[in-house]
């Protein structure tokens, strides 16, 4: 507690606090309040108080808004993909020339399902797990409308697409199994369970090697290592049977949920179909949770004793699921033992299966061609009369790595005071 502190050391705590990016009253998240009072208030000038509020601090915030980051320092150059909030374009920064993936989330979208709090772990996971097998995010920023991370540019694409293309030999599946075990580990060791991995999610940077992307799902294990959690999350192919479970009560679980994803992608890659399929969506649900009597390998296909071995030691049930005592079993297993390409320390640095081939540093030919929406007429908020606080719930998702100019001056100062002493 703060008592008996002098002012001198309280005010230096109230320092450390803002210039931590992590803390939710750094500048950053400060800043976005102002802003986001400003964007309430605006529709409520027939009530003094918040008249009065927006004719003070409306230009003061519109200065704010036009010297941080913003949509207008990048330009978009093609969209790459899209999900249920949103789109991801490939975008050059305007001052340095850089690329970058830019993700936008439709704040009404959002609001209108009251689904407005799947982003965080997206942010903090991508901010700050300084992973190589992590998607980086640079930047997040955001506007009345929009939330906006701006992310690694991924010009390998996604391994859907890769397998859609390319015939994957059991070398390649070891390959890309491996450094998806390495970056699960990744995931699990921040305390995060991702719950849909899923080839859509694998990324390729442009030397071929792998990253994890889209975080939306990934929730944060409790001091056991377990979830509990009723919304089924995840691509019916991919999910687990707990997680299935989940649906109708709520479910506890562990990180083997993701371990189960990866035996499904490995099946996928091997086999050119994931294990499950069904024409419907029912019907993939009962194949996975009947999967003792579904899980089948089409005879015509070749498929070595230790692959075979490691799909089935993955799509088991969670109590003998390979996986549940550590990634060490996973990593021991003789699928990945068997061979000499690379070793688990090394493998970043070895050389890829398939080489992205790229004409430029805005080349998307790794990407499918993405369908412009007919142009529906984006929903907004209606004009409210009461003050309905629509931006609360995105205050603090801005984020920039470039905090130094705030901490440059405070340790500056801190520098100047320990020279005079
Ligand atoms: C139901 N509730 C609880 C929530 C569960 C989790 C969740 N996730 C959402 N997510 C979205 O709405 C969304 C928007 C754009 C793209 C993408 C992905 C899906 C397609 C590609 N993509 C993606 O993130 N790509 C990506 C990411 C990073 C770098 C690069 C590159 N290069 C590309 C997802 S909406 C939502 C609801």
């Amino acid at each position: 507690t703060t008592i008996g502190k002098d002012l001198t050391q309280r005010t230096r705590q109230l320092e450390d606090y803002i210039v931590d990016p992590r803390s939710f009253i750094c500048v950053d998240s400060l800043l976005d309040s102002l802003i986001a009072l400003t964007y309430d208030s605006e529709g409520l000038k027939k009530t003094k108080n918040f008249d009065t509020f927006f004719s003070k601090f409306n230009g003061p915030t519109r200065d704010i808004r036009e010297r941080r980051i913003n949509f207008d320092d990048f330009e978009p150059i093609k969209i790459i993909g899209r999900g249920a909030f949103g789109t991801v374009d490939l975008v050059r920064r305007k001052t340095s020339g850089q690329v970058y993936a830019m993700k936008t989330l439709s704040k009404f979208e959002m609001l209108k399902r009251s689904d407005s709090a799947f982003f965080w772990e997206e942010r903090n996971i991508m901010a700050f797990s300084n992973s190589d097998w992590i998607v980086k995010l640079h930047y997040a920023f955001q506007d009345a409308k929009n939330l906006y991370m701006i992310m690694d540019y991924m010009p390998g694409g996604d391994l859907i697409t890769l397998l859609e293309r390319y015939e994957i030999s059991e070398s390649s599946a070891r390959f890309y199994c491996a450094e998806v075990v390495l970056a699960l580990d990744a995931i699990h060791n921040l305390g995060y369970i991702h719950r849909d991995i899923k080839p859509d999610n694998m990324l390729l940077d442009a030397r071929g090697h792998l990253k994890l992307a889209d975080f939306g799902t990934c929730v944060k294990m409790d001091k056991d290592g377990l979830v509990r959690s009723d919304t089924a999350v995840g691509t019916p192919d991919y999910i687990s049977p707990e997680i299935l479970k989940s649906q109708s009560t709520i479910g506890v679980y562990g990180r083997e949920v993701d371990w189960w994803s990866v035996g499904v992608f490995l099946y996928e890659m091997l086999l050119g179909e994931t294990p499950f399929y069904a024409e419907s969506l029912v019907g993939t649900y009962h194949k996975i949770m009947n999967h003792r009597e579904n899980l089948a390998f089409p005879e015509e296909i070749p498929l070595s004793t230790e692959a075979r071995s490691l799909i089935c030691a993955f799509l088991t049930d969670r109590s003998i699921r390979l996986g549940k005592n550590g990634v060490g079993e996973v990593k021991a297993h003789p699928f990945f033992t068997n061979h000499t390409e690379w070793t688990w320390e090394t493998i970043r640095k070895a050389s890829v299966p398939i080489v992205p081939s790229l004409a430029s540093d805005e080349d998307t030919t790794n990407f499918n061609e993405i369908e412009n929406t007919d142009g529906s007429p984006e929903e907004t908020f209606s004009v409210s009369k009461t003050f309905v606080g629509n931006q609360l719930s995105f205050i603090g998702f801005s984020f920039s790595n470039e905090q130094q100019p705030f901490l440059d001056r405070r340790s500056m100062s801190t520098f100047n005071n320990l020279n005079n002493s």
